[in-house]
């Protein structure tokens, strides 16, 4: 029987509720593989009702939800009750948003699911409840870790059919990303980026473009050094290993048309110098891909749009498209 992908709930104030039961229900048009969520089953029936979205829903084991989905949403119970209402999030409930997470990792290590989905989270609800991790990136790597052993470095891809691109830095204060950008930092994510494009998405030789980090890739030093000092020989460092890494490039004019035909992936110093250009391009249907993991995960590419929670508008295509990226990686 097919494994299910492991979706996760999210905050489940946010839209993920909704994405979730609407992914279900398109099931058949978009051709989705079997998945569950790892969720509340009660809150989960109170959003398809206050939404008025007829999904019917069966609580379940991770090994029986592929023979469910014929029939009914499977959900596997995170264990903890959700008590937050849509656009009103709780610290309380951060518990079963990454109890969650934990469980759909657990379900792959455990062989029951091939791939974990991410709903979103809300990064400053999870800090308040002590959450230590950035974001879901570096905790899927400690997770990783966790049950596999070793140090795993998780890097970010949001990917399109348009674009792909990799914030070298992620959720770091801008003002922080100059001294975090080292060489080392730059030839350990060009070298996860392009094994990973080789092996997971069946580049034979994927071309990395690099941006600068300065305005006009720094001008030859005139405006800032790093391109100078840390990106170009960390270029040369990944060329000599055998890697088509270009660039620096100025970052305003590496994303028109004709720029993005000349490589796969652009990779950026900082987190929106890489999102801005993706999230602009496709934020109806951008996927988040974690590299690096020795599992797959994908996500949407937005947040949990607190301010549409519960209206019944939220757009399910980005879930679609990364259950669907997630089934074509682990097929
Ligand atoms: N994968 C993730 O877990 C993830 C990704 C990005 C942001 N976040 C978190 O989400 C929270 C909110 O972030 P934000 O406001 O910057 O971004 P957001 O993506 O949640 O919302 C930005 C705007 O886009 C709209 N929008 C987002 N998704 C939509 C959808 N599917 N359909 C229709 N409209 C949609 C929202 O209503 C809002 O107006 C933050 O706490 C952030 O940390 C999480
Ligand atoms: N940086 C991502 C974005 O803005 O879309 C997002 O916050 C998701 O990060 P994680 O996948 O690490 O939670």
């Amino acid at each position: 029987m097919i494994l299910p992908l492991a979706v996760t709930q999210g905050d489940p104030s946010g839209i993920g509720p909704e994405l979730t039961l609407k992914a279900y229900m398109a099931r058949a048009a978009a051709a989705l593989p079997p998945f569950f969520v790892v969720a509340d089953p009660a809150q989960l029936a109170r959003a398809a009702q206050a939404l008025g979205i007829d999904a019917p829903i069966e609580e379940t084991g991770a090994g029986e939800a592929t023979a469910v989905f014929a029939r009914a949403l499977p959900v596997v119970p995170v264990g903890r009750p959700v008590r937050g209402a849509f656009g009103a999030p709780l610290a309380e409930d951060a518990a079963a948003t990454v109890a969650s997470i934990e469980r759909a990792v657990e379900s792959v290590v455990a062989g029951a699911a091939r791939a974990v989905v991410t709903n979103p989270i809300a990064k400053s609800v999870l800090y308040a409840a002590g959450f230590a991790h950035p974001g879901h990136t570096e905790f899927l790597g400690e997770l990783a870790s966790r049950h596999y052993g070793g140090a795993w470095r998780a890097v970010m891809m949001l990917w399109s059919q348009e674009l792909a691109v990799v914030p070298i830095t992620i959720h770091i204060p801008l003002s922080e990303a100059p001294r975090r950008l080292t060489r080392e930092l730059i030839v350990e994510t060009g070298e996860i980026v392009a094994r990973d494009l080789r092996d997971r998405f069946g580049l034979s030789k994927p071309r990395l473009a690099f941006s600068g980090l300065n305005p006009h890739a720094g001008e030859d030093g005139a405006l800032g050094r790093e391109e100078i000092d840390t990106i170009a020989p960390a270029i040369d460092a990944l060329r000599a290993k055998g890697i088509d890494a270009r660039g620096p490039f100025p970052a305003d004019t590496m994303f028109h048309a004709a720029a993005r035909a000349t490589y796969d992936v652009a990779l950026c110093p900082t987190h929106d110098q890489a999102l801005i250009p993706i999230k602009t391009l496709a934020f109806d249907r951008g996927v988040n891909v974690t590299l690096g993991l020795p599992f797959v995960r994908t996500s949407p590419d937005h947040g949990t749009a607190f301010d549409i929670a519960g209206k019944g508008v939220a757009d399910p295509t980005s879930l679609i498209e990364a259950i669907r990226l997630a089934g074509r990686m682990t097929s």
